[in-house]
């Protein structure tokens, strides 16, 4: 479970609105909120979902604890509203996109259909898990993306996370496709893989740096990595890994690699990899380190630098450059009636009714683009822009897979929701089928997402009937 209460952990409107509608007799009204994304973050050209499995099981096992009871009666609500919440749990609906699939502006990912407290109710929870886990796995498939599937990319942001978040922003990474994590605590917690090298500390600890490097291939013959930039990379940190990995094979293991957390990385890991080849360690691997992300990757990349491991923290877990997903909850049906938020801007103008997304595909399997149109739907000739409908694609003769699948019925969890690993199998599929015009940083292809026909007709009329 995300959070141990987490029936308090919302904005206080949240609790305002529910009470209101309680008191005015509409909190049974059937409701549906969508939730979607307005703007890649990243100047990216997608989205990696994830969130989802601890979304659904807190919401799945929400309930008021007598604490967040009593913390309510203090704070003056209603004696029979929270009457209301002590008997309170999930009864709705929920439809989702699987976690781990590729996204886009405008899609409603995530629908949530209940009664209008309840729907009202989860919405910080659900905006609060979401954004913040999509967000940093879309950070981590982009470095992984820049890093290429030959190399083995590591978490090692727990230390520089916004506290508590490393937590989730872990698990994340791993959905996004990174190999392994520094954080012990959501390594046991997600069940993936941890480890590491070690730090300038052991190094400083012993009088010189061969004893260091030494005493930890003691230690750890079978698992060896040696920080080399304590002292003089070059002139003192490879030589001294060259000298222990020899004295390791001697003793029968191999040193399995040596890291570089400073200067010019490129340089720095060429030279290294001359002098590892000319000494017969030819399959010791080189880790980097230091303020890395998906641009420096690629940097790195293009100067040929032979770095076989990234070891990346502060830029992957702050989300650095686009420190949130700009996600929102919006309701789009109420008492069985299709409605619609206006906006001056009319890019904001949601859209009204329950929705499925439809993802057409090329003949070759690739994404073409998605459709969303209204559940009573089926077949579909064409999509619209959303804001320039005269702009079409016709649809006719494409294949095309359904996204959005039932994972909570009447309030019960109506599938079963794969592990982290799981998870990044699927992720790492989905990406193979995304063309690479929408993958690379600069100016990437924007993803076609389109409207049908009715759902066009339904936004419209309503506009019209709304408009003053
Ligand atoms: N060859 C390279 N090409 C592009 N970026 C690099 C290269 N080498 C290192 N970088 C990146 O440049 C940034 C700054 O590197 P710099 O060498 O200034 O680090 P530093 O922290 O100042 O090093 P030091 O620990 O020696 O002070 C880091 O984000 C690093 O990952
Ligand atoms: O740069 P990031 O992407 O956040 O990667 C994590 C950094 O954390 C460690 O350094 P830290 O300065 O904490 O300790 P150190 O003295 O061992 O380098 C590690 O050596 C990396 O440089
Ligand atoms: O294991 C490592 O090398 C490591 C772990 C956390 C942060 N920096 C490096």
């Amino acid at each position: 479970m995300y959070i141990d209460r987490p029936a308090s952990y919302t904005d206080y409107y949240e609790l305002t609105m529910a009470q209101g509608y309680y008191l005015s007799g509409m909190h049974e009204r059937r409701a549906s909120f969508d939730y979607f994304f307005r703007k890649n973050p990243f100047d990216g050209g997608y989205v990696i979902f994830a969130g989802l499995k601890e979304l659904i099981e807190t919401i799945n096992s929400m309930s008021f604890s007598p604490e967040e009871i009593d913390y309510l009666v203090n704070e003056g609500f209603d004696k029979e509203f929270i009457n209301y919440l002590e008997e309170f749990e999930f009864t709705g609906n929920i439809w989702s996109v699987k976690e781990g699939e590729i996204v886009f502006p405008n899609e409603p990912i995530v629908t949530v259909e209940g009664n209008l407290l309840e729907t009202q109710l989860i919405e910080t929870l659900l905006l609060n898990v979401l954004n913040f886990q999509s967000l940093i796995a879309t950070k981590a498939c982009r470095i992984k993306f820049a890093a290429g599937d030959n190399s083995t990319i590591l978490d090692f942001g727990l230390r520089r996370a916004q506290g508590l978040a490393g937590i989730h922003a872990t698990r994340a990474a791993m959905i996004g496709g990174f190999d392994g994590t520094s954080n012990v605590y959501s390594a046991q917690r997600f069940k993936v893989q941890a480890g590491g090298t070690m730090a300038h500390s052991w190094v400083q600890s012993f009088n010189d740096e061969l004893t260091a490097f030494r005493t930890y291939a003691e230690h750890y013959p079978k698992n060896t990595i040696l920080l080399v930039d304590t002292y003089d990379t070059l002139g003192s940190g490879v030589p001294n890994a060259i000298k222990v990995g020899k004295e390791l094979r001697e003793e029968g293991y191999e040193l399995q690699g040596i890291r570089l957390d400073s200067g010019d990385l490129a340089y720095f890991s060429k030279q290294a990899r001359t002098m590892l080849d000319d000494a017969g360690f030819p399959d010791v691997k080189i880790a980097a380190s230091n303020q890395l992300d998906e641009r420096v990757i690629a940097s790195l990349r293009t100067q040929n630098a032979p770095i076989d491991v990234f070891g990346v923290g502060t830029r992957l877990v702050t989300g650095d450059n686009s420190p949130a997903l700009d996600g929102v909850y919006k309701l789009s049906s109420i008492g069985g009636d299709p409605t619609l938020k206006i906006s001056e801007n009319i890019e904001k103008i949601t859209l009204p009714g329950h929705k499925k997304i439809y993802r057409y595909l090329n003949p070759d399997g690739s994404f073409y683009g998605d459709a969303l149109l209204l559940d009573s739907e089926t077949i579909l000739e064409r999509m619209h822009h959303p804001t320039f409908p005269a702009q079409k694609s016709n649809l006719n003769g494409r294949n095309y897979e359904e996204l959005l699948f039932q994972v909570i019925k009447d309030g019960k969890l109506h599938v079963d929701l794969p592990s982290v690993k799981e998870i990044a199998e699927y992720k790492k599929e989905r990406f193979s089928k995304l063309n690479p015009e929408f993958k690379r940083f600069d100016n990437p292809h924007i993803y076609k997402v389109g409207i049908s026909t009715r759902l066009m007709e339904t936004r419209d009329n309503l506009l019209n009937l709304l408009k003053p």
